[in-house]
């Protein structure tokens, strides 16, 4: 049985799910898993030797968070990471994350254009996950409009920013990114996707796999991220 796309409301539910009292997860221990599988997915496609300028741009709900989690596990494993976080979040949790970046000296930086661009290997794409919906608001507008612009490879965690989360990138509004890090499950909108693809976010029960249907493939050994490029291409 192959794997499971989600649509919106099922990835909701599942993340709701993991986080409610039968759950037992607090949303800090699923987005330090998720981040930490992220930045573990990139590692192993760019080497820190030719990708070492990593500019990680963060939106403002929890695909932002992941965002940060990463910057923070690349800048341990010898990445030089850089944060564009223009709409910062003023929760706990989130201040927090960013003063852990703080911390490792990792730069905020104000503006996304040409010329950071120019100094950058890759970016990781952190800006909107599964709650995106609708026409782009400022000042996401622009900032999906330079990303669409740029040669510099791109990789998105969890869904391309600004792709619809079940159809995919209408209307070609957005950038094609080089590489995908699905969390839980891949969701509808990836099928579009044929790039690198991996899979993250291994805090799936046997249980919630089987009640979702979700045909996860096994993670190998103690990996957090496992390939799933082959699995999703041949079903395009
Ligand atoms: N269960 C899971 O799989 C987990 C998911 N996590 C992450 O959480 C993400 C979902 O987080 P959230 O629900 O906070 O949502 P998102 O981070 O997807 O985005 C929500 C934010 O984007 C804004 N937004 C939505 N549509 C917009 C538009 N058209 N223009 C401008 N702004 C817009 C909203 O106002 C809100 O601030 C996932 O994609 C994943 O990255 C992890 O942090 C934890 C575990
Ligand atoms: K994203």
């Amino acid at each position: 049985m192959s794997m499971k796309y989600l649509s919106q409301r099922v990835a909701q539910i599942i993340d709701e799910e993991l986080m409610s009292q039968a759950g037992g997860f607090s949303i800090d221990q699923l987005m330090e898993l998720a981040g930490f599988s992220v930045a573990q997915a990139v590692a192993k496609v760019y080497s820190k030797e030719s990708y070492s300028r990593i500019l990680v741009c963060c939106g403002p709900g929890n695909n932002g968070g992941d965002g940060l989690v990463a910057a923070r596990h690349l800048s341990h494993f010898g990445y030089r990471p850089s944060i564009f976080y223009p709409k910062q979040s003023k929760k706990d949790l989130f201040q927090r994350l960013a003063t852990q970046c703080n911390n490792l000296k990792i730069p905020f930086v104000n503006e996304l254009n040409k010329q950071l661009l120019n100094n950058t290997d890759l970016v990781l794409d952190a800006i909107f996950g599964f709650s995106f919906s609708g026409e782009i608001r400022t000042p996401f507008g622009e900032v999906i409009q330079t990303l669409k612009e740029t040669n510099v490879p791109i990789a998105s965690v969890d869904i391309p920013s600004a792709w619809d989360v079940e159809k995919g990138n209408i209307d070609g509004r957005s950038f094609i990114p080089t590489m995908l890090i699905s969390l839980t499950a891949p969701k509808m909108g990836a099928q579009q996707f044929k790039g690198i693809h991996y899979l993250g976010g291994r805090f799936v029960t046997p249980e919630l796999d089987r009640k979702f249907e979700l045909n996860l493939p096994p993670y190998p050994g103690i990996e957090q991220v496992v390939d799933i490029t082959n699995l999703t291409n041949e079903r395009l």
